[in-house]
């Protein structure tokens, strides 16, 4: 049971920001832009940035660490020129946050005799994927019954057989890679609308992030706009473990036994922090939110690294997909960073694996998962005698008690009202972050964007007035709509930005 709250203990402030992640300091820039000052971060963690987090791995050759990135690792979605651009790109570009072109086509692909050409299917698939992605548009609009992306791309003629492993070593990197989950757990409406948003809308290119300060230096950027060092306002190593809400205020319980009493609070905890019941509520959250928590799926995406004393694989290849003749998923995608514009002469590559891979990686040892996948680079280089890692790392997404997994999914049969009520408040109790965002979902610009779509509703309360006033005829202002009862499937006129739509899923600013 939560704490009573003995009157005039508990600090008071207007605005409670639950979480420092991009969603938690984007709302918190947002409040302040609106002169909303008087607003409290808890962030659980010793930084701020949630997900983008780095580590220090390896030695270059002055014997210094490396900082490579364990969460987001790509500014997904750039922006075309005169386009819409993506936030996060505006400020990476912003404060010179080092970064490389990601080229996707820079693939080689092996099965377990080493080197073997099947990059035909790479092409089959794509062709298979537009006309999925455009059945899934008329789903969309029609609404119609939503599909799995499994049963949207077999339609359209990618059909890989369970035995043959290259095309399902394919079907890995194409949709299993981005979404962490594979094409039968994932809605191919949501799936393929989430794609178009971020690689048409924006555009179809990728930057890596190298920055050896950080991908979070630009949320710390960001963050100093608004704060000043040291900022009373931002409570660092501050564990959230009880809220309390109602509809006129809510009351955070922490840890240590301190508590914040605010007009508002806005939770960025992650759907696995949510799912995991790592924070009490009280009341209980209602039904139909517990229903959308359940219901949306949170993926784990692991990178494992390795660093050696050579680079023994071509240096000029950005990826290397791998065919395991058993077992889809099975250290599937090879990453060099060995190679020019990325950490040239670091040696380090690194292996991505996803949901069940990835928490077998975490339940069993670093030297069992070292070993197996070892075993799985001697086959993709047979020619070459590859010596032991010099360093191994690897972290365990679904143990971090900050975020339980990596990232959302929208599995089959949701619809655009279910996700809704993930975001919706709940009395004075606000949703945002990567999950809440309909469009985005999954990436950092999805957390921007509904850190900052929160942040903008509160001020507006606050202040009496509607934001977007002119945009839209839509009223914007007050509590966020939430769907009592559900029927499977949400019309066309719903996808508003009363429900989180504020982007078409049918805009196409790539020339190429
Ligand atoms: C492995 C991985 C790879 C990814 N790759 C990419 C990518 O390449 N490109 C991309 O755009 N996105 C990527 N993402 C997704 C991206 O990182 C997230 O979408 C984004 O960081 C989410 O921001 P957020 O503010 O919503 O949540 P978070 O970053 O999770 O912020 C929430 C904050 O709340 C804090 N918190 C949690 N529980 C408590 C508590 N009880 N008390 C107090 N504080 C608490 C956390 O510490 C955290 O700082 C990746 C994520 C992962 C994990």
């Amino acid at each position: 049971a939560p704490q009573k709250s003995q009157e005039g203990t508990c600090k008071k402030t207007k605005v409670a920001i639950l979480g420092g992640g991009v969603a938690g300091i984007t709302a918190a820039q947002t409040l302040s832009n609106a002169s909303v000052h008087d607003f409290a971060i808890l962030e659980y963690r010793d930084t701020i940035g949630g997900r983008a987090w780095h580590k220090p791995f390896g030695k270059d050759k002055d014997g210094k660490p490396y900082i490579i990135e364990m969460g987001a690792n790509w500014v997904q979605g750039l922006g075309n020129p005169g386009g819409p651009q993506n936030p996060i790109w505006v400020m990476a570009q912003e404060y010179g946050l080092k970064t490389h072109y990601s080229n996707y086509d820079n693939v080689s692909t092996y099965n377990q005799h080493g080197y073997s050409d099947y990059s035909d299917l790479l092409d089959a698939y794509e062709e298979a994927y537009s006309i999925a992605s455009q059945r899934a548009g008329e789903i969309l609009t029609q609404n119609l019954q939503d599909q799995t992306a499994k049963s949207g791309l077999a339609l359209a003629g990618w059909n890989p057989k369970p035995h043959d492993m290259e095309a399902q070593a394919v079907d890995w990197w194409s949709w299993d890679f981005e979404d962490a989950y594979s094409p039968l757990e994932s809605s191919l409406v949501f799936g393929c609308a989430g794609d178009n948003l971020t690689s048409n809308y924006f555009s179809d290119h990728d930057n890596f992030v190298l920055d050896q300060r950080g991908f979070n230096h630009i949320v710390k950027k960001q963050a100093s706009s608004f704060l000043r060092e040291n900022d009373p306002r931002l409570h660092l190593n501050t564990e959230v473990t009880n809220i309390t809400y109602s509809d006129n205020g809510v009351t955070v319980y922490n840890k240590d036994g301190s508590c914040v009493e605010a007009d508002y609070a806005i939770c960025t905890f992650s759907l696995g922090v949510l799912q995991n019941d790592a924070v009490q509520f009280s009341p209980e959250l209602p039904v139909w939110k517990q229903e959308a928590i359940q219901k949306f799926t949170m993926g784990t995406y692991t990178k494992i690294f390795f660093q050696f004393n050579e680079t023994f694989w071509p240096e000029d290849t950005q990826y290397h997909l791998y065919a395991d003749p058993v077992q889809r998923g099975w250290y599937p995608i090879w990453q060099s960073l060995s190679t020019p514009g990325f950490l040239p002469d670091s040696n380090i590559i690194f292996v991505t694996v996803t949901n069940e891979f990835a928490y077998r990686a975490e339940r069993q040892s670093d030297e069992q998962t070292k070993k197996e996948a070892m075993e799985v680079l001697r086959k993709m280089f047979p020619e070459k005698d590859i010596p032991e890692p010099t360093a191994f790392m690897y972290p365990r997404w679904t143990s971090e008690p900050w975020s339980y997994g990596s990232y959302s999914n929208w599995p089959p049969s949701t619809s655009l009202e279910m996700h809704q009520n993930l975001r919706a408040n709940t009395g004075r109790l606000w949703f945002a972050g990567e999950a809440t965002s309909p469009t985005f979902f999954g990436f950092l610009h999805g957390a921007y964007f509904e850190g900052q779509d929160a942040g903008r509703q509160i001020a507006a309360i606050m202040h009496h007035h509607c934001v977007n006033a002119n945009s839209t005829k839509l009223r914007e202002c007050g509590p966020r709509k939430h769907y009592e009862t559900l029927h499977g499937t949400s019309p066309y006129s719903d996808y508003t930005t009363l429900n989180g739509w504020a982007f078409s899923s049918f805009i196409d600013t790539n020339t190429d």
